[in-house]
């Protein structure tokens, strides 16, 4: 079948788009009709187990692998940075600099160098002599640097303590908020993307189970804790069920069109959170309710 990376400048928004994407390792499928639109300017959390085929698709994303079904296709210039985080161990963080000045057409040494001060990361250590997240930084600013139209970052929050994940992802938004960039980046630690991400690309087995505006995915779905019950006090489709001896707390996808249910005490709703969500979905996934 054939496949294509194809740039996608042209008037639509979609910064990043997959048609019936597909790739397989020999005969093992791990990515299978994946179609989607990420609309430019948003931040996207690509979301899904261990092994869900999340670093495949940003890999044929950013044209590392070739697809065996369908196309893909980003606008503009795309820095995809990979779990690995790729700098040379003997290269100091200004010697990366200057290969990124080298390398890239267009080249923001200005934007680099802030990311690293931001993060008093020593520029001229060699970079086998920074740490983990250090080393993750000056990747970064590599990516930054080139002045991005669509930033994919696989794990990027991976390698970083606690406040600096919250730092990192608080200057993407900066970044975002000054160029208009797309991000796409995968994740495993959701809680820490509330209120980052705005649109969330949910992957299971390879498939798309889930893909959409974070907002509205979120506003479809409520959440109802009430006494033990095997049905929840709302009609739609129960995406978690979980129940103590005397508690039962219902995740429920409100059916499309309808006006939302008003539901009564002891029942009390709450609207779920990313976490609540996504975490809510892979375990249906584990279980074998979804696909
Ligand atoms: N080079 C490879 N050769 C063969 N199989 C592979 C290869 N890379 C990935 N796979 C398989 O493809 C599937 C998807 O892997 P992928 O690394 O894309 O998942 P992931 O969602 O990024 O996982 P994780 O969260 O653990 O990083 C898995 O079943 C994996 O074993």
């Amino acid at each position: 079948m054939s496949t294509a990376i194809e740039s996608v400048v042209d008037s639509t928004a979609a910064a990043v788009r997959a048609r019936a994407l597909g790739k397989r390792y020999r005969a093992k499928w791990a990515l299978r009709d994946c179609t989607f639109e990420l609309p430019a300017g948003r931040v996207a959390a690509l979301v899904g187990a261990n092994g869900a085929g999340k670093t495949t698709l940003m890999s044929v994303l950013a044209g590392l692998l070739d697809a065996d079904e369908g196309s893909a296709g980003a606008a503009g210039r795309v820095a995809f940075v990979s779990q690995e985080k790729p700098v040379y161990r003997n290269f100091s963080a200004a010697d990366m600099l200057r290969l990124g000045a080298r390398l890239n057409v267009v080249w923001d040494e200005a934007r680099a160098r802030r990311w690293l001060a931001r993060f008093e990361i020593p520029l001229d250590r060699s970079c086998g002599k920074l740490s983990g997240g250090q080393q993750a930084q000056v990747a970064f600013a590599l990516a930054i640097g080139s002045r991005p139209d669509v930033l994919m970052l696989d794990e990027p929050l991976a390698n970083l303590d606690p406040l600096a994940r919250r730092e990192v992802t608080a200057e993407l938004l900066g970044e975002v908020d000054e160029t208009g960039m797309t991000v796409l980046l995968s994740t495993h630690v959701v809680a820490e993307l509330s209120g980052v991400a705005d649109y969330l690309l949910l992957l299971a087995h390879g498939r798309l189970l889930a893909g959409g505006d974070l907002d509205e995915l979120l506003g479809r779905h409520v959440s109802y804790t009430g006494p033990r019950s095997d049905v929840p006090p709302a009609l739609g489709q129960v995406v978690e069920a979980r129940h103590t001896d005397r508690q039962s707390t219902f995740l429920v996808e409100l059916p499309e069109g309808q006006p939302r249910p008003v539901v009564a005490g002891p029942w009390v709703e709450r609207a779920p959170t990313l976490e609540d969500y996504v975490l809510a979905q892979l375990e249906a996934t584990r279980k074998g309710v979804r696909a």
